[in-house]
């Protein structure tokens, strides 16, 4: 980066003399005006003045000269990859375009233009270091509008027909050039028609001061990029040769009209760039008004940018043009305070670069091939995935603290293994915070026991229900058995020849009806029965009501006995009761009646056995249902109060729960609106961590969707 003062030189028209001479060993052009004796006797006007330029140029100096003083430098910074302009200031007829793009008279009034096209491509043949591209744009700003000079599609008929050129500001502050083309020159001849091109559609008109002063500002500029050949690295630099409008005030135009709204807008433009110029040799302003005019804009880099910038002030040493001339070299002392700075235009080609990395990565995939014997794939087969699982899993189970991973010299398979271990990671800080979280969480030695023990809870089970179910028929035989012989009983009562007032009673001898009512009435879910089978095997009245129940059998059995006796006596008495008198012999008819009146007693007697049975099995089966119904309101008591801390339902809790917080977050216990559906299983841990807060009551319902109508 190098900081430099713009360059300004000068170049005269015609020939110096009278009010003009040159001093200083050509450097420095001065002024002498006398007073004027017509601005009034009291005229404090200065007389003399003196500017000092880098060199002057009169009228006799020739292009080449020019060239190779002013332009061939910036050129040469161009070259090496700096930013450069020239631009030419003057009045009217002062010589801007001569210098800038030559006279079309001779070859040898080639202006800059052309002369820098010819010295850079000359430079390009002789360099062979590096490999050069050239790109031409050509813009005219007319009235404050951009034109594209360099489309190939229009020639120069109407202003308006060229492709309007608007200016784009990125958010970096870069102008972008919106419809200006950039045309490819391989060669001299190329870029000087470009330049043809550009010069034919220039905008010309005609003023009374010049019959073909141009009335707009030019900016032909070269993009040039340069490379070492095989080098990523790319040298972008610009150089803008500057032709500007006429600096003349308006008044001395004497323009009317058309003309007239020109001036004002190149008096403005001018005026804008004075502006600029004087803020940036103003070290105090920390704003320069670049937006004001397009071709500030334009030019920004060049003026207080990143440019090698030099001037040409143009001055036609004419005695009626001595204001203008004044008015042009204060300009250029102005621009002769103003400090650029410039710094090589490097950057890096990515597709170049991409090429080059990938070209060896290629070369190194190939060295690494031949040093470790083997061919590597991008990833790694489902073989070598299992063998790192074997070795990973070795290594974990080593108890030695210095125990190693060897999986050789392979970048894929040592990431492999890092990304498993921190999987187990992971997987083990989720256990240490969800045990944290919930003491009761059974660790998976514990999950194991609880399994095997749930197993066997389950043999239980299935065994006593089935136990339950043969029982339960048992008790329904009795219970109709009982009723049959209730029916036989209400018939005997009713036998007019057998009416015992001791019988009568029989009719109260029936609770049992109302007993089987309310047990009907206490009908349990399968699962809750399941679990009272299991409260009842180790209830302490079960002894004594499994005791009760055999007695109970054993009184069955006994009725039914003297059942038979009381039917067959009765029968006895009937039949004998009912034999007509003559059928009977005399002697035998005492002995009949006997015998009749002993099977009476007998039956009498058999029959209130039978009775005193009778209640006695009622009584038993009151107090067998009596302790049933204790047995069941104390399962109801432990099933309200204790099931809580059941040992096999709440360890069975815990894990249901883990389960679902690991294995089935779509439960749909997680369905209330503040409970955030996650997918399974690796947002497990997250997930316990936020929702562990579940209540006893929510926990039942995650397991109970898990094993429904066991436990709960
Ligand atoms: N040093 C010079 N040697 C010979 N002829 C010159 C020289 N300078 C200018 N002229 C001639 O003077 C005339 C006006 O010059 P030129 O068009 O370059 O002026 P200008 O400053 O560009 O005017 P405008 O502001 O209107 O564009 C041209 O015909 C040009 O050939």
């Amino acid at each position: 980066c190098s900081e430099l003062h713009l360059r300004p030189f000068l170049r005269v028209s015609c020939v110096i003399s009278g009010v003009y001479s040159v001093e200083d060993d050509g450097s420095c052009l001065g002024f002498v005006v006398p007073k004027d004796l017509a601005d009034g006797f009291i005229n404090n006007k200065r007389e003399s003045y003196k500017f000092r330029f880098q060199k002057i140029f009169d009228q006799s100096a020739k292009q080449e000269e020019l060239f190779d003083t002013v332009a061939k430098p910036v050129a040469d910074s161009v070259l090496a990859g700096y930013n450069g302009t020239i631009f030419a200031y003057g009045q009217t007829a002062s010589g801007k375009t001569f210098t800038i793009t030559g006279g079309a008279e001779r070859y040898s009034d080639r202006g800059i233009i052309p002369r820098t096209l010819s010295y850079l491509y000359q430079h390009f043949s002789q360099d062979s270091t590096m490999a050069y591209t050239i790109h031409i744009s050509y813009l005219e700003i007319y009235n404050e509008m951009g034109f594209d000079l360099l489309d190939p599609k229009h020639e120069a008929s109407r202003l308006e027909d060229l492709p309007r050129v608007t200016i784009l500001e990125d958010p970096d502050q870069n102008i972008h050039l919106k419809n200006l083309s950039l045309q490819q020159a391989g060669n001299e001849k190329e870029a000087l028609n470009l330049l043809f091109l550009g010069d034919t559609n220039r905008m010309i008109a005609e003023t009374p001061m010049n019959q073909a002063s141009t009335r707009s500002h030019c900016i032909f500029t070269i993009h040039l990029c340069g490379r070492e050949p095989g080098s990523a690295t790319l040298r972008r630099s610009k150089l803008h040769l500057v032709d500007l409008a006429g600096s003349e005030r308006v008044g001395r135009t004497g323009a009317g009209g058309q003309h007239f709204t020109e001036s004002k807008y190149i008096n403005l433009s001018l005026h804008f760039l004075e502006q600029v110029i004087i803020a940036l040799s103003e070290k105090s302003r920390s704003h320069i008004p670049y937006r004001n005019s397009m071709m500030t804009s334009v030019l920004r880099d060049s003026l207080g940018g990143n440019c090698m910038t030099t001037m040409i002030a143009t001055v036609s040493a004419e005695k009626r043009n001595v204001d203008e001339s004044i008015s042009t070299c204060r300009f250029a002392q102005r621009v002769a305070l103003i400090k650029n700075e410039a710094w090589l235009n490097e950057e890096l080609d990515p597709a170049l670069l991409i090429a080059r990395l990938k070209k060896e990565v290629q070369l190194l995939k190939g060295e690494l091939a031949m040093v470790t014997g083997e061919q590597r794939s991008e990833k790694l087969s489902p073989q070598e995935i299992q063998r790192l699982g074997e070795q990973l899993k070795v290594y974990l189970d080593d108890s030695d603290s210095e125990a190693m991973l060897d999986v050789g010299p392979d970048m894929r398979k040592i990431c492999h293994c890092f990304s498993e271990l921190k999987k187990l990671l992971h997987f083990y800080f989720f256990q240490t915070m969800v045990c944290k979280a919930t003491p009761d969480i059974p660790t998976p030695e514990e999950v194991k026991k609880l399994k095997d023990m749930l197993v066997q809870r389950d043999n239980e089970i299935s065994i006593l229900v089935s136990m339950l179910k043969k029982e339960k028929k048992r008790v329904q035989d009795a219970v109709s058995t009982a009723g049959n012989m209730e029916a036989q009983s209400s018939l005997q009562s009713s036998t007019a020849n057998l009416s015992d007032e001791s019988l009568k009673g029989s009719e109260d001898l029936s609770p049992l009806p109302r007993l089987l009512q309310r047990k009907k009435g206490l009908e349990l879910s399968v699962g809750r029965q399941e679990a009272f089978e299991i409260f009842k095997r180790d209830h302490k009245d079960q002894l004594t009501i499994e005791d009760n129940k055999a007695l109970l059998k054993l009184r069955y059995t006994e009725a039914k006995a003297l059942g038979e006796k009381v039917n067959s006596a009765r029968n006895k008495v009937r039949v004998m009761g009912n034999l007509p008198e003559s059928e009977v012999p005399d002697p035998m008819e005492e002995k009949l009646l006997a015998q009749i009146e002993e099977e009476k007693n007998m039956y009498k007697n058999t029959f209130g056995k039978l009775k005193g049975m009778k209640t006695e099995i009622e009584h038993l089966q009151l107090l067998l249902e009596k302790q049933k119904f204790k047995l069941q309101k104390d399962f109801e008591d432990w099933w309200t109060h204790e099931a809580g801390s059941m040992q096999v339902g709440k360890p069975l809790l815990f894990k249901s729960i883990f389960f679902l917080f690991t294995c089935a977050p779509h439960c749909s216990c997680y369905e209330s609106p503040s409970d955030q559906q996650t997918d399974c299983p690796d947002a497990g841990f997250d997930l316990v961590n936020r929702k562990y807060g579940l209540t006893f009551r929510r926990m039942s319902s995650c397991a109970a969707q898990l094993r429904p109508g066991i436990y709960f």
